[in-house]
């Protein structure tokens, strides 16, 4: 039974909230329209448009659709987003959305809680039906059949898909928790890794729920870049402050708090929709605050040789403070040129930073050889070896390559120890695209190695190749291994700190701000 009008009626009403809400969207998307209304009306807060029987009067469809409108009307000033939840509205035949969604104010985005997911073509079917024949703008999906079975929900840009990536039910965790063969990562953490990768249009996002803040803060690390949906606070007891700490991105945005009974129930839903939204800002301030306490105690707690490494890369001018334009045509507040260390005295400090920051890393770098790629990482690799067993008693391996292949004398790319078998740490300046340490990561896979970490002297820790993540994440997402450096961007702010350069320092915030990562 269609709830509302007759189809044909629905059908223009639909391409009525297309013909404004999306011509609005020209050129951008889904995430776009809710990351700009976030910040129109300062709120994060999703209103659930759940009319379960139990609460309807009148128990039909008209009845539920009333219910709706009833608490869209109560809440339109405080909601950043509508998620009707397709099962109460299939329950009185399918039509009954199409109704409902026209009456949603065109400004406002709607995510269609329908959890679809199948082969490709029935995806297919499935997104014809949600996207075309429903105009929905975004929609939840089960991405637990695989990439094919999501690729027909991306293929529009400017249409939002929510993957389901760890649920708010206490259940959840028997499948979605379980821990991949041979790694620390959950199979909940794979699907965010993978959502991170197909959201190549920015039209990608996550559902990871409410009541579990340790999964948050983990498919938060996994998918830095995208907006997740996390249902479970009221009615389920998520916790909220503790959601907002794990959950939120880099900006204080992306994640969108869907609340439906705890607001539906209420006695008053608008004074609890404004209650939940005030809330959820009151956390977003203590998380942002909690946050900034982080980054601070880090950089107080920046060792001494780190301070004296950022000392003599600014003495031999490696550092330098001004603004340069990079080769990615970003105009930085400083630069860092490691070619520019070029004496024996440099090189024999260059190792000793090195080595240190290798011996902090701890059990994190498990190796035997040290791989220095050509041409810069040659010396430092060298240098490394040389100081671990003459600093800290630990006689490594060390190996190199060179960039032609000689046809006579030894053959092979690589000169040095016999890497086979054998775990390899990698030795070089900066991480800038990674290509040089893809290189690497070849040579000694062909080679039989087991690439076991890099450590580089600097993380400029800013965003790379059109992904929110950096270069030196990049790396350790690609090939899971870990990335240490002697210094990153936070210990030079940190030390501009310390040194009351209120300028530079600011310099140095707003390029964090335009361009940086998270820790
Ligand atoms: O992991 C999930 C995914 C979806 N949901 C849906 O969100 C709402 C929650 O309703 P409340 O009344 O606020 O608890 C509902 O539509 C669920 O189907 C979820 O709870 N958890």
């Amino acid at each position: 039974m269609a709830v509302g009008s007759s189809k044909a009626k629905q059908s223009q009403l639909s391409n009525k909230r297309q013909g404004t809400a999306f011509a609005s969207l020209a050129g951008s998307g889904f995430f776009d329209k809710l990351a700009a209304r976030a910040r129109a009306i300062d709120s994060l807060l999703c209103v659930g448009l759940d009319p379960h029987v139990g609460q309807l009067t009148d128990k039909s469809a008209s009845g539920a659709l009333a219910f709706c409108k009833r608490l869209i009307d109560a809440t339109a000033d405080v909601a950043l987003a509508y998620k009707p939840n397709a099962a109460f509205f299939e329950a009185f035949g399918a039509e009954g959305m199409a109704a409902l969604k026209d009456y949603i104010p065109a400004e406002i985005p709607i995510v269609l809680d329908a959890k679809r997911g199948d082969i490709g073509t029935t995806a297919q079917a499935y997104a014809d039906a949600a996207f075309t024949e429903l105009g929905a703008e975004s929609i939840t999906i089960n991405a637990y059949m695989g990439t094919d079975t999501v690729a027909p929900f991306i293929k529009d840009p400017s249409r939002g898909v929510f993957v389901l990536c760890k649920t708010s039910n206490p259940s959840s965790k028997e499948v979605q928790s379980l821990r991949l063969a041979g790694s620390n990562l959950a199979v909940f953490e794979q699907v965010a890794a993978l959502a991170q990768g197909w959201n190549t249009a920015n039209n990608v996002g996550l559902v990871v729920g409410a009541t579990d803040a340790d999964a948050l803060r983990r498919a938060r690390a996994a998918a830095p870049g995208l907006w997740i949906l996390a249902p479970g606070i009221g009615a389920q007891g998520g916790d909220l402050d503790a959601a907002c700490a794990a959950g939120l991105d880099a900006n204080g945005l992306g994640l969108l708090v869907p609340i439906s009974r705890g607001i539906s129930a209420a006695k008053d839903p608008a004074a609890a929709a404004r209650e939940f939204r005030d809330n959820i800002n009151k956390a977003r301030t203590a998380a942002a605050a909690a946050s900034a306490d982080q980054v601070c105690e880090q950089a107080e707690g920046m060792a001494p040789y780190q301070k004296d490494f950022i000392d003599f890369a600014l003495s031999q001018n490696v550092l330098r403070f001004g603004s340069f334009t990079l080769k990615s045509g970003r105009q930085s507040p400083y630069f860092f040129n490691a070619g520019l260390f070029s004496t024996g005295q440099a090189l024999a400090k260059l190792g000793r930073f090195y080595a240190q920051a290798i011996v902090d890393a701890g059990d994190k770098l498990d190796f035997t050889v040290v791989f220095g790629p050509a041409y810069k990482g040659i010396p430092l690799g060298a240098a490394v070896a040389h100081t671990l067993y003459e600093g800290h008693g630990s006689d490594v391996e060390y190996t190199y390559n060179r960039k032609e292949k000689k046809d006579h004398g030894e053959g092979g790319l690589l000169v040095g120890a016999d890497v086979k078998g054998k775990r390899v740490l990698i030795v070089d300046d900066v991480i800038t695209a990674g290509t040089a340490i893809r290189e690497a990561m070849d040579m000694l896979t062909a080679a039989g190695a087991v690439p076991a970490g890099v450590v580089i002297a600097l993380d400029r820790m800013e965003k790379g190749g059109g992904s929110e993540l950096s270069a030196v994440q990049q790396v350790e997402k690609e090939f899971g291994i870990p990335v240490v450096s002697v210094v990153c961007l936070t210990h030079i702010a940190s030390y501009l700190t310390a040194g009351q350069d209120p300028a530079l320092l600011q310099a140095i915030t707003e390029y964090r701000d335009k361009y940086g990562v998270q820790a």
